[in-house]
Order: structure tokens, then sequence, then C-alpha cells
């Protein structure tokens, strides 16, 4: 009898806890400038009408008129843009806000408890082990497979050495694909998939979806699943999981076949083995029993997603621009016969390393085009910008895009200019004008794996075709996507180059 009225008084209780809560947020947040919201929907009024294909613009425009700092409402989610170095840096570089913003949540169900969106003590401990598998000498030891795989990726494209235009973002995303299952899972594609782009298919999707849900602040848990929206995203989640649940069964059966301390052996050495990261967590299970089933499937996922999309997105963008710039590619291309002497790709990681100038145009692409041209925290503590208090609670939008184009510390910040990252150049350059792996203690895990490969992959390329653009970077249509996008994209055609003896 009295069950439900008491569960009426706590319900309203909790009620009334949540509306101060977030009305001492809104006092707080408030007071910084921003667009006009309503309730429930928050800033997202803003939005409303435009088109998929338009939203990048609109948002570029919400930024312009407000920047470098405001104020928006996702939902009752209050959110504050930052965009300049400074104010990354309070964000960035503190141990306190390593919490990712309410974006990641939907990415929860996939990605699971994995070392991408992990809190606490979790994160702690996967991030502690998978940093050790990161080591340089491990990363040596993948030099030859980069080259094998920058091999395939240019006899890949040799069919289409036509002289037309052709997309070429799956291309990359197949071969990306293919270097991360090989040397983080330690299988290769072929064995998982005869169609490895349905599985990239599926993950562009499912970022589509979770965008989507990000836009719809209105529609929440339970309802979202009856919606057509939610019944694609529960089939498409399974057939990843279908994908990692099949490279796990593979592995195991590798595992139980194959002697690990032969693998040991060779990691200790330095030698080419065969101990990829996949097996480092599956000694962590094993021996300590630190790592659950559902982490396992979810540090699977997160070095599915972010291993491979991201360099893909990368490489794409970086060939795009050696065929609008033949001078910077015909350097490229010089510096490149003059390090592997006769041969055609760099095979060790002292090559690679004499890169220099292959390495300014990476580093030149990802300022441009930042992978993950924003970033979320969920503040934890209060922060002060400037004269503004950022209560705690709120999600801090850190805007990479922004602050890399940012004119006070890149001239003509649209410009591709590769000696922007000459050493002479960086000297009184600020260290948070430039993040395209996030920096500080959540920045990425990947980054020195993903410059190698990228190196490794694009002197590939170069030196076995002349590339040329469709269109010029002005003609280029952004996508508001989690990942940089062109809405067309990246159309290019290739010449075959002729071995210089
Ligand atoms: C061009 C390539 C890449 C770029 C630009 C990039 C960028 C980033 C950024 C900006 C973050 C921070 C995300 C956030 O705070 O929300 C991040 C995190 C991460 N990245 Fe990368 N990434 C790249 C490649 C890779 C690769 C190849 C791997 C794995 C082999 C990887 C693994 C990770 C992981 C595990 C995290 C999460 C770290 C943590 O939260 O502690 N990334 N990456």
């Amino acid at each position: 009898m009295l069950v439900l009225p008491l569960f009426f008084v706590v319900l309203l209780w909790y009620l009334i806890i949540c509306i101060k809560w977030k009305k001492n947020i809104f006092d707080v947040l408030e007071k910084i400038p921003g667009p006009k919201w309503y309730p429930f929907i928050g800033t997202y009024h803003l939005f409303r009408g435009v088109s998929r294909e338009e939203i990048f613009y609109k948002f570029g425009e919400v930024v312009g008129q407000y920047a470098p700092l405001f104020r928006s409402w996702n939902g009752s989610v209050g959110e504050v843009h930052l965009m300049k170095p400074d104010h990354l840096q309070i964000v960035l570089k503190s141990s306190v806000h390593i919490i990712k913003g309410p974006l990641y949540k939907y990415l929860f169900p996939w990605l699971g408890e994995g070392v991408f969106i992990s809190e606490g003590a979790k994160w702690f401990l996967q991030r502690k082990f998978l940093t050790s598998s990161f080591h340089f000498k491990i990363l040596d030891s993948f030099t030859e497979t980069f080259a094998d795989k920058g091999l395939s990726f240019v006899k890949k494209l040799e069919s289409k050495a036509n002289g037309t235009y052709f997309d070429i973002v799956p291309d990359s995303a197949v071969c990306t694909l293919g270097v991360i299952c090989e040397l983080a899972m330690g299988v290769p594609l072929e064995q998982i998939t005869d169609n490895p782009l349905r599985h990239i298919k599926n993950v562009y999707e499912m970022t589509e979806l979770v965008i989507w849900r990000y836009w719809n602040p209105l529609v929440k848990d339970p309802f979202f699943y009856l919606l057509p929206q939610g019944r694609r995203y529960t089939k498409i989640l399974k057939e990843l999981d279908d994908f990692s649940n099949k490279v796990i069964q593979i592995k195991r059966t590798q595992r139980l076949n194959t002697s690990k301390r032969d693998s040991m052996v060779g990691a200790e050495s330095g030698k080419k083995n065969n101990l990829s990261f996949l097996d480092i967590i599956m000694d962590a299970k094993e021996k300590y029993g630190t790592v659950t089933n559902s982490d396992l499937r979810g540090l699977m996922n997160t070095f599915l997603l972010a291993g491979y999309e991201t360099t893909a997105i990368t490489i794409s963008w970086a060939i795009f621009h050696l065929g609008n710039s033949p001078e910077i590619q015909q350097k490229a291309y010089e510096e490149l016969q003059r390090v592997v002497k006769g041969k055609r790709v760099p095979t060790t990681m002292e090559e690679l390393h004499q890169l220099k100038f292959l390495e300014c145009i990476i580093k030149e692409t990802l300022r441009l085009y930042p992978v993950l041209p924003l970033i979320t925290r969920e503040l934890t503590e209060d922060i002060q910008i400037e004269n503004y208090t950022v209560p705690a609670g709120t999600q801090a939008v850190l805007h990479l895009f922004g602050v890399q184009r940012d004119p006070e510390h890149f001239p003509e910040p649209n410009k591709f200019d590769p000696d922007r990252f000459l050493p002479e150049n960086l000297k009184d350059r600020h260290p948070f004008c430039y993040v395209p792996f996030s920096a500080g203690p959540r920045n990425c895990l990947g980054m020195r794996f993903a410059l190698l490969e990228l190196k490794a992959l694009l002197a590939s390329v170069i030196s076995h075709y002349k590339i040329t653009s469709m269109v010029t970077p002005e003609e280029i249509k952004f996508f508001a996507h989690v990942m940089i996008r062109s809405q067309n994209g990246i159309h290019v055609k290739i010449e075959k180059r002729d071995l210089v003896a």
C-alpha cells in the first residue's frame, strides 16, 4: 500500500535535486555569451530544417558569430565551446577532466568499457598495459608489415591507374583496416572477411547513428530502439560484434596452435614477431584476470574503429593535397629516392625516420584535417576561463579544427604548407595550437603507430604513382560527422611512375 506513495515521494525528491543541480549549472553558464535557447531543445532550434550537408557550415556560422568562447545547450546538457590554445590547455592538461563527454555514451553499446571511453580505475589500468604495447621496439618490428601493406595498397590501385578519377577513401580504408587487423589483432583481414567494405560501411553507419542521436537529444533510450534508426543501430551493432567475435575466435585457435613463448622471445629481441596488441590483452586476461570478456570485445572494437578510420581519412586527405600541389609531390618523391637509394619503399625504421619532408606533409594534413575536429570532456570541477566560471557538469567542446586554423598561430591558415613544420618554424608555437592527437593524460595512444604507418603507406603511393586531384581544396564540401570527411569522397587520378635505377 505504502509502496506507490513512497515511490512518488522519492521521484519528486529526485526531480527537485536534478532541477536544483541543473539550475546551479544554468545560472553560472548563462553568464557566458551564446545563442538563444529554449527549454528541452536547448539551442537545437538553430539546426532545425538545416540539411545534413549544410550542418557543418551552419555550425561554422554559429562559431564565427560567438568565437572564441561561447555556451550552448544540447537539450538540457550545458556546453562550453573552447578554441583558443590557452583554453584547450586548461582542460587537456588536467588530470581531473579526463571523463569523455555525453556524446561518447552513445558509443557505449559498441565500444563498451574499452580504453576510448572507459573511466576511473578501469581506464587507468587499460591505458597502462596498452601503453607498453606501443613500445618503440614493438613498433620497430612493424616496419616490415607496413612496407608489405604499402605494396599491397599500390598493387590494388594498379587497376585504377587508367587516367580516370576515383574515390581514394574506400581503398585507403581497406588498406588501413588490413594493417590494424594484422598488427593489432595478429589476424590477417582475409581470414576474417572476404567483404571488408561491409565492415567499413557498418562502422560508418554506426558513427552516423551516434551523431543522429546527439542531434536528437529528446529521443531517450528505450524509445530510440523502437524507431527505424534504433532498429538499424541494433542490427549494425550485431554485425560489428560478429566481426570482433570472429577475430577473437581465430585468435584463440591461433594461440592454442602456436607457442606463445616463441612470440614473447621475438618481442623482447625486437625482431619481427606475432605478439599483437590483442595477444598482450589476452595475456593480461589470462595471467591477472583483470580483463573481462566484455572489456576484451570493447577494446577490440576500439582498435577496429580508432585504429583504421583515422589513418584512412588522413592518408586520403594527404593524397588529395599531393594531387593539388605538384611541386610538393615532386619534393617528397625526390626525398624518398634519396633515402631508399634504388629500392622502391622504405623498409627500416631508420629510413622512415629520415623522411623528414614527408613527415611535414603528414603533420600539415593533420593540421588542416584533424580527424576528430571536435572532442569533448565532462567537466568534473569548475574551471575558470578568462572572466567566466564554467561549472562542473558542463560538457567542454574542444575545437581542434578551429584552433588549428587560427590565423594568429597559422598565418594564411587554409593554405597547405608543410614547411610550417620545419624545426626552425616550430620554435615559438603555442604547444596547444596543434593537437590533432589531443594532448595530456587522454591523448591518442596510437599516435606513434599512426605516424609510422602513414609515412610507410604514403611513401609507397608516392614512389609508384603521380597523383592529380579532381577538385581544389576550395571546392571541397565538408561533412559534419564524427570524423572529418568530404561530402563527395576524395577523387584523384593516378599515373604509374617508372622505377628510377
Ligand atoms: C591519424 C591518426 C589518428 C588520429 C588523428 C587520432 C586522434 C585521436 C584523438 C584526437 C584522440 C582523443 C579522443 C578524445 O579525447 O575524445 C585519440 C584517442 C585514442 N586513439 Fe587515436 N588517433 C589516430 C590513430 C590511432 C590509432 C592508429 C590507434 C590505435 C592503433 C589509436 C588509438 C587511440 C586510443 C586507444 C585512444 C583513446 C585514448 C584514451 O582515451 O586514453 N588512434 N586519438
